[in-house]
Protein backbone atom coordinates (compact mmCIF):
# COMPACT_ATOMS: atom_id res chain seq x y z
CA UNK A 1 0.00 0.00 0.00
CA UNK A 2 1.67 3.37 -1.12
CA UNK A 3 1.02 6.38 1.14
CA UNK A 4 1.76 8.71 -1.95
CA UNK A 5 -0.21 9.15 -5.37
CA UNK A 6 1.41 11.69 -8.13
CA UNK A 7 -1.24 12.84 -10.21
CA UNK A 8 0.71 14.96 -12.91
CA UNK A 9 -1.34 18.24 -11.16
CA UNK A 10 -1.92 17.11 -7.37
CA UNK A 11 -0.46 15.12 -4.91
CA UNK A 12 -2.76 12.83 -3.39
CA UNK A 13 -1.75 11.23 0.44
CA UNK A 14 -3.36 8.46 2.42
CA UNK A 15 -4.02 10.15 5.28
CA UNK A 16 -2.30 7.64 8.22
CA UNK A 17 -3.84 9.95 10.98
CA UNK A 18 -7.00 7.94 10.46
CA UNK A 19 -5.71 4.58 9.96
CA UNK A 20 -6.48 1.79 10.26
CA UNK A 21 -10.10 2.78 10.57
CA UNK A 22 -11.02 5.12 7.82
CA UNK A 23 -8.41 4.83 4.21
CA UNK A 24 -8.87 8.96 3.16
CA UNK A 25 -7.11 10.02 0.55
CA UNK A 26 -6.73 13.90 0.77
CA UNK A 27 -5.74 15.92 -2.32
CA UNK A 28 -2.54 18.41 -2.34
CA UNK A 29 -2.46 20.95 -5.18
CA UNK A 30 -0.72 23.48 -3.66
CA UNK A 31 2.60 23.46 -1.95
CA UNK A 32 0.72 24.93 1.17
CA UNK A 33 -0.93 21.79 1.27
CA UNK A 34 1.48 19.32 1.31
CA UNK A 35 3.82 21.20 3.61
CA UNK A 36 0.52 20.49 6.01
CA UNK A 37 0.03 17.27 5.29
CA UNK A 38 4.11 16.16 6.73
CA UNK A 39 3.51 18.75 9.36
CA UNK A 40 0.13 17.14 10.43
CA UNK A 41 1.38 13.59 10.10
CA UNK A 42 -1.20 13.09 7.55
CA UNK A 43 2.31 11.63 5.94
CA UNK A 44 5.08 10.44 7.76
CA UNK A 45 8.08 8.60 8.02
CA UNK A 46 11.79 9.92 6.71
CA UNK A 47 11.74 8.41 3.03
CA UNK A 48 8.36 9.37 2.60
CA UNK A 49 8.68 12.61 3.97
CA UNK A 50 11.22 13.33 1.81
CA UNK A 51 9.36 12.26 -1.47
CA UNK A 52 6.03 14.46 -0.61
CA UNK A 53 8.42 17.46 0.19
CA UNK A 54 10.25 17.00 -3.69
CA UNK A 55 6.80 16.74 -4.83
CA UNK A 56 5.60 19.42 -2.83
CA UNK A 57 8.10 21.59 -4.99
CA UNK A 58 6.78 20.29 -7.89
CA UNK A 59 3.75 21.26 -7.04
CA UNK A 60 4.72 24.72 -5.76
CA UNK A 61 6.58 25.06 -9.54
CA UNK A 62 3.44 24.60 -10.97
CA UNK A 63 1.56 27.25 -8.71
CA UNK A 64 4.33 29.73 -10.46
CA UNK A 65 4.36 29.21 -14.06
CA UNK A 66 2.53 32.53 -14.71
CA UNK A 67 5.69 34.31 -12.72
CA UNK A 68 8.54 35.84 -14.87
CA UNK A 69 12.05 34.21 -14.57
CA UNK A 70 13.72 36.47 -11.69
CA UNK A 71 10.38 36.01 -9.68
CA UNK A 72 10.35 32.35 -10.45
CA UNK A 73 13.19 31.53 -9.00
CA UNK A 74 13.02 33.42 -5.59
CA UNK A 75 9.68 32.40 -5.05
CA UNK A 76 10.46 28.72 -5.56
CA UNK A 77 13.31 29.42 -2.88
CA UNK A 78 10.10 30.50 -0.21
CA UNK A 79 8.77 27.54 -1.40
CA UNK A 80 11.59 25.39 -0.60
CA UNK A 81 12.07 27.57 3.12
CA UNK A 82 8.41 26.92 3.97
CA UNK A 83 8.65 22.79 3.46
CA UNK A 84 12.39 23.20 5.69
CA UNK A 85 9.88 23.98 8.40
CA UNK A 86 7.96 21.18 8.33
CA UNK A 87 9.79 18.92 10.76
CA UNK A 88 13.32 19.21 11.93
CA UNK A 89 14.64 15.30 12.77
CA UNK A 90 14.22 13.65 9.66
CA UNK A 91 17.52 14.89 7.30
CA UNK A 92 15.84 12.88 3.79
CA UNK A 93 13.47 15.79 3.95
CA UNK A 94 16.56 18.23 3.59
CA UNK A 95 18.19 16.19 1.84
CA UNK A 96 15.02 16.00 -0.80
CA UNK A 97 14.98 19.69 -0.70
CA UNK A 98 18.74 20.21 -0.98
CA UNK A 99 18.57 17.82 -4.34
CA UNK A 100 15.84 20.09 -6.15
CA UNK A 101 17.58 23.21 -5.43
CA UNK A 102 20.56 21.72 -6.45
CA UNK A 103 18.79 21.13 -9.78
CA UNK A 104 16.91 24.18 -10.23
CA UNK A 105 20.25 26.14 -9.42
CA UNK A 106 22.13 23.97 -12.33
CA UNK A 107 18.82 24.63 -14.63
CA UNK A 108 18.63 28.27 -13.69
CA UNK A 109 18.85 29.39 -17.48
CA UNK A 110 16.24 27.34 -18.81
CA UNK A 111 12.60 29.28 -19.03
CA UNK A 112 9.91 28.57 -16.46
CA UNK A 113 7.77 25.89 -18.38
CA UNK A 114 10.90 23.83 -18.98
CA UNK A 115 13.05 24.10 -15.79
CA UNK A 116 9.21 22.81 -14.20
CA UNK A 117 9.29 19.83 -15.94
CA UNK A 118 12.55 19.12 -15.11
CA UNK A 119 11.35 19.34 -11.48
CA UNK A 120 8.43 17.34 -11.60
CA UNK A 121 10.75 14.52 -13.54
CA UNK A 122 13.14 15.01 -10.47
CA UNK A 123 10.14 14.76 -7.40
CA UNK A 124 9.46 11.14 -9.71
CA UNK A 125 12.74 10.17 -9.82
CA UNK A 126 12.96 10.57 -6.13
CA UNK A 127 10.23 8.46 -5.68
CA UNK A 128 11.33 5.52 -8.01
CA UNK A 129 14.36 5.35 -6.12
CA UNK A 130 12.93 5.10 -2.76
CA UNK A 131 11.32 2.24 -3.98
CA UNK A 132 14.62 0.18 -5.97
CA UNK A 133 16.85 1.23 -2.85
CA UNK A 134 14.32 0.47 -0.39
CA UNK A 135 14.29 -3.36 -2.44
CA UNK A 136 18.10 -3.20 -2.56
CA UNK A 137 18.09 -3.03 1.23
CA UNK A 138 16.07 -5.54 2.20
CA UNK A 139 18.55 -7.43 -0.17
CA UNK A 140 21.65 -6.94 2.26
CA UNK A 141 19.33 -7.26 5.23
CA UNK A 142 17.96 -10.92 4.08
CA UNK A 143 21.61 -12.44 6.08
CA UNK A 144 20.58 -10.94 9.23
CA UNK A 145 17.17 -12.59 9.26
CA UNK A 146 17.18 -16.04 10.12
CA UNK A 147 14.59 -18.65 9.39
CA UNK A 148 11.91 -18.50 12.20
CA UNK A 149 13.17 -15.34 13.37
CA UNK A 150 10.62 -13.63 16.04
CA UNK A 151 11.82 -9.70 15.27
CA UNK A 152 10.44 -6.95 17.51
CA UNK A 153 10.17 -3.57 15.62
CA UNK A 154 9.52 -0.22 16.29
CA UNK A 155 7.59 2.68 15.11
CA UNK A 156 6.03 2.18 11.35
CA UNK A 157 8.98 1.98 8.70
CA UNK A 158 7.03 0.34 6.22
CA UNK A 159 5.29 1.34 2.53
CA UNK A 160 3.78 3.99 4.58
CA UNK A 161 6.88 5.44 5.77
CA UNK A 162 8.42 5.36 2.39
CA UNK A 163 7.55 5.12 -1.13
CA UNK A 164 6.73 1.69 -0.98
CA UNK A 165 8.11 -1.58 0.72
CA UNK A 166 9.70 0.23 3.57
CA UNK A 167 12.84 0.01 5.40
CA UNK A 168 13.13 -2.12 8.65
CA UNK A 169 10.15 -3.62 7.28
CA UNK A 170 11.36 -3.77 3.93
CA UNK A 171 13.84 -6.34 5.39
CA UNK A 172 11.26 -8.38 7.26
CA UNK A 173 9.16 -7.92 4.02
CA UNK A 174 12.78 -9.28 1.46
CA UNK A 175 12.72 -12.37 3.92
CA UNK A 176 9.13 -13.13 4.20
CA UNK A 177 9.59 -12.99 0.10
CA UNK A 178 12.49 -15.13 0.34
CA UNK A 179 10.07 -17.84 1.89
CA UNK A 180 11.15 -17.40 4.98
CA UNK A 181 9.36 -18.04 8.29
CA UNK A 182 9.15 -14.60 10.24
CA UNK A 183 6.94 -13.63 13.06
CA UNK A 184 6.60 -9.38 14.09
CA UNK A 185 5.99 -8.18 17.13
CA UNK A 186 5.20 -4.58 16.85
CA UNK A 187 5.44 -2.14 19.48
CA UNK A 188 2.58 -0.34 19.46
CA UNK A 189 4.46 3.01 19.72
CA UNK A 190 3.40 5.45 22.24
CA UNK A 191 2.14 8.20 22.01
CA UNK A 192 1.30 8.18 18.28
CA UNK A 193 0.88 4.05 17.82
CA UNK A 194 1.98 3.81 14.57
CA UNK A 195 3.16 0.32 15.66
CA UNK A 196 -0.38 -0.69 16.63
CA UNK A 197 -2.07 1.63 13.85
CA UNK A 198 0.00 1.46 10.79
CA UNK A 199 2.44 -1.70 11.41
CA UNK A 200 0.27 -4.15 12.45
CA UNK A 201 -2.25 -2.77 9.38
CA UNK A 202 0.43 -3.23 7.12
CA UNK A 203 1.72 -6.61 8.18
CA UNK A 204 -1.47 -7.83 8.50
CA UNK A 205 -2.96 -6.77 4.86
CA UNK A 206 0.51 -8.22 3.47
CA UNK A 207 -0.44 -11.84 5.88
CA UNK A 208 3.08 -11.52 7.69
CA UNK A 209 2.39 -12.70 10.94
CA UNK A 210 2.38 -9.70 13.49
CA UNK A 211 1.13 -9.40 17.53
CA UNK A 212 1.03 -6.00 19.15
CA UNK A 213 2.54 -5.31 22.09
CA UNK A 214 2.95 -2.53 24.60
CA UNK A 215 5.96 -0.58 24.57
CA UNK A 216 6.29 -1.45 27.83
CA UNK A 217 6.49 -5.16 27.32
CA UNK A 218 10.09 -5.53 24.85
CA UNK A 219 11.74 -6.42 28.38
CA UNK A 220 9.42 -9.09 29.36
CA UNK A 221 9.13 -10.86 25.68
CA UNK A 222 13.55 -10.54 25.85
CA UNK A 223 13.87 -11.72 29.33
CA UNK A 224 11.01 -15.18 28.42
CA UNK A 225 13.30 -15.49 25.20
CA UNK A 226 10.70 -14.40 22.59
CA UNK A 227 12.48 -12.42 20.64
CA UNK A 228 15.57 -12.89 18.32
CA UNK A 229 16.37 -9.93 17.02
CA UNK A 230 15.35 -6.28 16.82
CA UNK A 231 15.19 -3.97 13.66
CA UNK A 232 14.17 -0.67 13.51
CA UNK A 233 14.68 2.40 11.17
CA UNK A 234 15.86 5.57 11.45
CA UNK A 235 15.04 9.54 10.81
CA UNK A 236 19.18 10.18 10.76
CA UNK A 237 21.66 9.17 11.22
CA UNK A 238 25.34 10.68 11.85
CA UNK A 239 28.98 9.90 10.47
CA UNK A 240 29.89 7.87 13.72
CA UNK A 241 27.03 5.93 13.53
CA UNK A 242 24.28 6.92 16.07
CA UNK A 243 20.27 6.58 14.88
CA UNK A 244 17.77 9.07 15.78
CA UNK A 245 14.35 7.46 15.61
CA UNK A 246 11.06 7.23 16.84
CA UNK A 247 10.69 8.01 20.76
CA UNK A 248 11.54 4.52 22.66
CA UNK A 249 14.13 2.87 20.45
CA UNK A 250 17.08 3.90 22.58
CA UNK A 251 15.38 2.09 25.70
CA UNK A 252 14.86 -1.07 22.89
CA UNK A 253 18.61 -1.18 22.12
CA UNK A 254 19.74 -0.72 26.01
CA UNK A 255 17.30 -3.69 26.83
CA UNK A 256 19.18 -5.32 23.74
CA UNK A 257 22.21 -5.27 24.97
CA UNK A 258 21.55 -6.54 28.25
CA UNK A 259 19.96 -9.93 26.89
CA UNK A 260 22.31 -10.38 23.69
CA UNK A 261 20.17 -9.63 21.10
CA UNK A 262 20.95 -8.13 17.77
CA UNK A 263 19.52 -5.25 17.37
CA UNK A 264 19.75 -3.53 13.68
CA UNK A 265 19.02 -0.37 12.00
CA UNK A 266 17.67 -0.17 8.04
CA UNK A 267 17.87 3.33 6.51
CA UNK A 268 18.94 4.36 3.16
CA UNK A 269 21.81 6.28 2.23
CA UNK A 270 19.71 9.56 2.06
CA UNK A 271 19.28 9.48 5.79
CA UNK A 272 22.94 9.52 6.97
CA UNK A 273 24.23 12.69 7.83
CA UNK A 274 27.77 13.02 7.35
CA UNK A 275 27.79 16.76 8.50
CA UNK A 276 27.16 15.62 11.89
CA UNK A 277 29.59 14.09 14.14
CA UNK A 278 27.43 12.58 16.62
CA UNK A 279 23.94 12.29 17.57
CA UNK A 280 24.17 14.75 20.46
CA UNK A 281 24.08 17.72 16.74
CA UNK A 282 20.76 15.95 16.18
CA UNK A 283 17.63 18.34 16.56
CA UNK A 284 15.12 16.61 18.17
CA UNK A 285 11.24 17.66 17.12
CA UNK A 286 9.37 18.24 20.16
CA UNK A 287 5.69 18.00 19.20
CA UNK A 288 2.48 19.15 21.79
CA UNK A 289 2.09 17.32 25.24
CA UNK A 290 -1.71 16.74 24.04
CA UNK A 291 -0.45 13.70 21.57
CA UNK A 292 0.22 11.52 25.06
CA UNK A 293 -2.42 13.21 27.56
CA UNK A 294 -5.56 12.47 25.29
CA UNK A 295 -5.34 8.79 23.48
CA UNK A 296 -8.45 8.32 21.30
CA UNK A 297 -9.67 11.71 22.24
CA UNK A 298 -10.26 11.24 25.75
CA UNK A 299 -7.71 12.78 28.18
CA UNK A 300 -5.57 10.23 30.66
CA UNK A 301 -3.71 13.05 32.93
CA UNK A 302 -5.31 15.19 34.81
CA UNK A 303 -6.09 18.82 33.29
CA UNK A 304 -3.27 21.05 34.62
CA UNK A 305 -0.42 18.70 34.49
CA UNK A 306 2.20 18.86 32.22
CA UNK A 307 3.72 16.01 29.91
CA UNK A 308 6.85 15.80 27.17
CA UNK A 309 6.72 14.80 24.03
CA UNK A 310 10.29 14.41 22.47
CA UNK A 311 9.19 12.49 19.06
CA UNK A 312 12.66 10.82 18.64
CA UNK A 313 15.99 9.46 20.31
CA UNK A 314 18.91 8.74 19.57
CA UNK A 315 21.01 5.57 19.63
CA UNK A 316 24.56 5.66 20.34
CA UNK A 317 25.98 3.47 17.86
CA UNK A 318 27.89 1.15 20.17
CA UNK A 319 24.38 -0.39 21.21
CA UNK A 320 23.87 -0.64 16.81
CA UNK A 321 25.05 -4.70 15.86
CA UNK A 322 24.42 -3.22 11.81
CA UNK A 323 24.04 -0.51 10.06
CA UNK A 324 21.94 -1.77 6.86
CA UNK A 325 21.71 0.80 3.99
CA UNK A 326 20.91 0.33 0.13
CA UNK A 327 24.73 0.13 -0.13
CA UNK A 328 25.30 -2.84 2.31
CA UNK A 329 25.53 -3.42 5.55
CA UNK A 330 28.07 -1.88 8.34
CA UNK A 331 28.64 -4.16 10.99
CA UNK A 332 29.57 -2.52 14.51
CA UNK A 333 29.10 1.11 12.79
CA UNK A 334 31.72 3.80 13.89
CA UNK A 335 33.13 6.83 12.31
CA UNK A 336 35.85 4.86 10.23
CA UNK A 337 33.18 2.02 8.91
CA UNK A 338 30.49 4.54 8.35
CA UNK A 339 33.30 6.68 6.09
CA UNK A 340 33.38 3.75 3.56
CA UNK A 341 30.04 3.69 2.23
CA UNK A 342 30.28 7.43 1.75
C1 LIG B 1 11.27 4.30 7.19
S1 LIG B 1 10.87 5.06 8.49
C2 LIG B 1 12.14 5.43 9.65
C3 LIG B 1 11.65 6.40 10.59
O1 LIG B 1 11.20 7.53 9.90
C4 LIG B 1 10.53 5.85 11.50
O2 LIG B 1 11.04 4.80 12.26
C5 LIG B 1 10.02 6.94 12.37
O3 LIG B 1 10.56 7.20 13.43
C6 LIG B 1 8.88 7.73 11.86
O4 LIG B 1 8.51 8.77 12.71
P1 LIG B 1 7.23 9.63 12.38
O5 LIG B 1 7.15 10.59 13.52
O6 LIG B 1 6.08 8.68 12.31
O7 LIG B 1 7.49 10.32 11.06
Amino acid sequence: MQPLRFTGRTLDVLDQTLLPEQEVWETCDTYELVAEAIEKMKVRGAPAIGATAAYGIAIGAQQGLELSKGEFLSYLEGVCERLAKTRPTAVNLFWAIKRMRGLIQTNADLDVADLTKLIIAEANLIAEEDVRLNKQMGQHGLPYIPENARILTHCNTGSLATVDYGTALGVIRAAHDAGRNVTVYADETRPYLQGARLTAFELHRDNIPVTVVTDSMAGYLMQQGMVDLVIVGADRITANGDAANKIGTYSLAVLAKHHGIPFYVAAPMSTVDYELETGASIEIEQRSADEVVFIGGKRMAPEGVSALHPAFDVTPHELITAIITDRGAVESPDEERMAKLK
